[in-house]
């Protein structure tokens, strides 16, 4: 057996694009549009995954987009995805001036979480050592929970 992606539905596919591939940095790998029901996959990689999610179709992520609007429960059992990134205070910063809200700031220069669009967790983990302690995360109170 083979991990092949994790699917997420996402209600606004511009804004998840924005968020996935704009603010956190991922790549389109493919898309499928399916006018007989209605929906697109769109499946996309990390900057360092993508070689391998191009020639093995894995590890990757696919949002699904139905184009008729439904309600999309909490789904609370769903934890998050994990990323490893090479810089979290840059990253976090890019986020939040993108108006992304930090629910756990990196404050040991290590993890911090955000939220996509529809509300699903991102754990963000830096690459190596922690970062040393940096203003303003080393005294950011976390925003609600994740
Ligand atoms: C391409 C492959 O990776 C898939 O996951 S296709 C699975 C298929 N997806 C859909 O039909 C998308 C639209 C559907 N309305 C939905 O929201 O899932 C499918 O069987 N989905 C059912 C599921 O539980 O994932
Ligand atoms: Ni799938």
């Amino acid at each position: 057996m083979q991990y092949l992606h994790t699917m997420v539905r996402v209600s606004d596919l511009d804004a998840s694009l924005h968020f996935y591939r704009d603010l956190l940095g991922m790549e389109e790998v493919s898309r499928q549009e399916n006018e007989k029901g209605r929906f697109t996959l769109v499946f996309l990689a990390a900057p360092k995954d993508r070689e391998r999610a191009e020639e093995d179709q894995t590890p990757m992520l696919e949002l699904t987009h139905n184009w008729d609007p439904e309600e999309y429960g909490s789904g609370r059992n769903f934890g998050h995805l994990a990323y490893r990134v090479a810089d979290i205070y840059a990253l976090c910063e890019k986020l939040q001036d993108n108006g992304v809200t930090i629910n756990r700031p990196p404050r040991d220069g290590h993890m911090a979480f955000v939220k996509s669009p529809d509300g699903i967790s991102i754990e963000l983990l830096q690459v190596g050592e922690n970062l040393a302690p940096k203003e303003p995360w080393a005294s950011m109170e976390n925003t609600g929970s994740w």
